[in-house]
């Protein structure tokens, strides 16, 4: 497979060792203020850029049918707008907030948590991210999808940093250190708490999840998500 990355910083080049560990051929590394881009040597873009240039980067791809795995978080106010565009341009599409297998069981058990916990009014739900201090978003994309898996499934109707409230789930962002990314989630009661967690001890498994992305969207035509690679649930 001939892959273009899109954002050369510490996930592109783990991407491109684990990518080429597979046999894959990184044909483009496109970072900031990139000139020329040979869309016609690509088979699949794979970007974790940055959330001001996801976007554009992701819609390039559409445009010149590459197809997209992306890895990139703080961009998703405008994600159903990139969903049209793929589709307008026949394009495939994977977005994830996080590629590693053990997260994305992670979130299929805070589903199942969740769905248990609603029928149990004495616990209050929150949240935990701690992250290294190079993050320019807050909270992680994680932590929204694992907000996301809570509202699916209880009383609770959002998220919100360092807020709580009867419907609100409240998240807490630290930033320390070269932490890779931790997540937790606690529900709490007068008498005891129960909590989940994952600890990512480097970023290997979120670039072979999206180099298994990349392999898996070759020949599809549509939006797909982690789930659809996984085959999870
Ligand atoms: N979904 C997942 O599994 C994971 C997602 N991420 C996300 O991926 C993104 C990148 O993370 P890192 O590699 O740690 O950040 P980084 O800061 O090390 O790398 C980002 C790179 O993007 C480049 N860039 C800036 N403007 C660009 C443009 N217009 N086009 C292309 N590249 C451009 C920067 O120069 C930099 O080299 C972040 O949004 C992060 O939250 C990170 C790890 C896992
Ligand atoms: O910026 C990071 O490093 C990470 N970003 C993703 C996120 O925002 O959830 C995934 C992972 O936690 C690492």
């Amino acid at each position: 497979m001939r892959i273009g990355l899109f954002g050369y910083g510490k996930m592109g080049r783990m991407i491109a060792e684990i990518a080429q560990s597979r046999g894959h051929k990184i044909v483009a590394k496109v970072d900031v203020d990139a000139a020329d881009i040979d869309y016609a040597s690509m088979d699949v873009a794979i970007d974790f850029s940055t959330p001001d240039s996801a976007f554009d980067n992701i819609t390039g791809c559409f445009e010149n049918g590459v197809p997209v795995i992306c890895g990139t978080t703080g961009w998703l106010n405008q994600y159903n707008e990139a969903v049209e565009r793929c589709n307008k341009n026949k394009s495939a599409f994977i977005y994830a907030s996080n590629f590693s297998l053990g997260v994305n069981i992670f979130f299929e058990l805070n589903a199942h948590l969740a769905k248990m916990m609603s029928k149990l009014e004495q616990y209050k739900v929150s949240m935990e991210e701690i992250h290294h201090t190079q993050k320019l978003d807050a909270p992680s994309g994680t932590a929204i999808t694992l907000a996301e898996g809570i509202i699916n499934n209880t009383a609770y109707t959002e998220w919100q940093l360092e807020k709580s409230g009867d419907k609100i789930i409240p998240i807490t962002s630290k930033r320390e250190g070269m932490v890779p990314g931790t997540h937790s989630i606690c529900y709490e009661s007068n008498v005891d708490s129960i909590e989940i967690k994952h600890t990512a001890h480097n970023r290997e498994g979120f670039a072979l999840g999206a180099v298994i992305a990349a392999e898996w969207i070759q020949g599809k035509t549509g939006v797909f998500s982690m789930k659809d690679v996984l085959n999870l649930s």
